[in-house]
């Protein structure tokens, strides 16, 4: 796997930590009691902490291709994926040190903490998810929130409202460290997509935190 990052030059003087959330999140209100809140850099060293994960093996994180069947024939998801349960031990300790801020953080609305993190790689344009909403678990009839901390080379984040619409799409630049929730309703009356691009970009990690039965 190739994974030659193009850091940020900001990026590269700090040690890999976490940078305080109060006071520096941001809300935007979306329609039908969604939201989504962004803390841009967050996580500093993030481009030392891309290599750590983006590496195999005992260093890093075990990535998996994944297969599924789309129109009756069986392709290859186009990303690679890890899903650390909650009782999983994460590949790193800012990675649990994050899941512990945004819990602590983000209570007083949740009331509950953060448990799970999917993490997905996009190792270049090519890569992608498709519009959908994280709706396997309570996400589909529950408000709930979904925490993505995003490291490696920026890539776009769409949200739309269900079923979309012309000119209705909220478009977000997201890497190098940036924090992103969705939040209120977002998974099941929004849907959220990263598109293929055919500009050259560099891999990006996606870690998706979420509270217990949201998927
Ligand atoms: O790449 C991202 O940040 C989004 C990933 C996502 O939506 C998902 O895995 O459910
Ligand atoms: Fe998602």
């Amino acid at each position: 796997m190739s994974v030659a990052l193009q850091g940020s030059l900001l990026d590269q003087v700090d040690d890999v930590g976490l940078r305080p959330l109060a006071g520096a999140v941001q809300r935007t209100t979306l329609s039908h009691g969604a939201w989504i809140d962004a803390r841009p850099g967050w996580v500093t060293g993030s481009d030392e902490l891309f290599t750590r994960l983006a590496l195999g093996g005992s260093a890093g994180v075990e990535w998996r291709g994944e297969r599924r069947v789309m129109w009756e024939t069986e392709v290859d998801t186009p990303r690679l994926l890890r899903f650390y349960a909650e009782h999983e031990q994460l590949p790193d300790p800012v990675l649990t040190q994050a899941r512990e801020q945004l819990s602590a953080y983000y209570r007083p609305e949740l009331h509950e903490p953060f448990r799970t993190a999917g993490m997905c790689l996009y190792r270049d344009g090519r890569d992608s998810v498709a519009w959908h909403g994280d709706r396997f678990g309570r996400g589909n009839s529950q408000d709930t929130m979904v925490a993505i901390v995003s490291i490696g080379a920026p890539r776009a984040l769409l949200l739309r409202p269900n079923g979309g619409g012309a000119g209705r799409t909220i478009r977000r630049v997201i890497g190098h460290g940036d924090l992103l929730v969705m939040g209120g309703s977002c998974q099941r009356t929004w849907e959220h997509a990263v598109p293929k691009t055919a500009k050259p970009v560099g891999p990006r990690i996606s870690i998706q935190f979420r509270p217990r039965g949201v998927r």
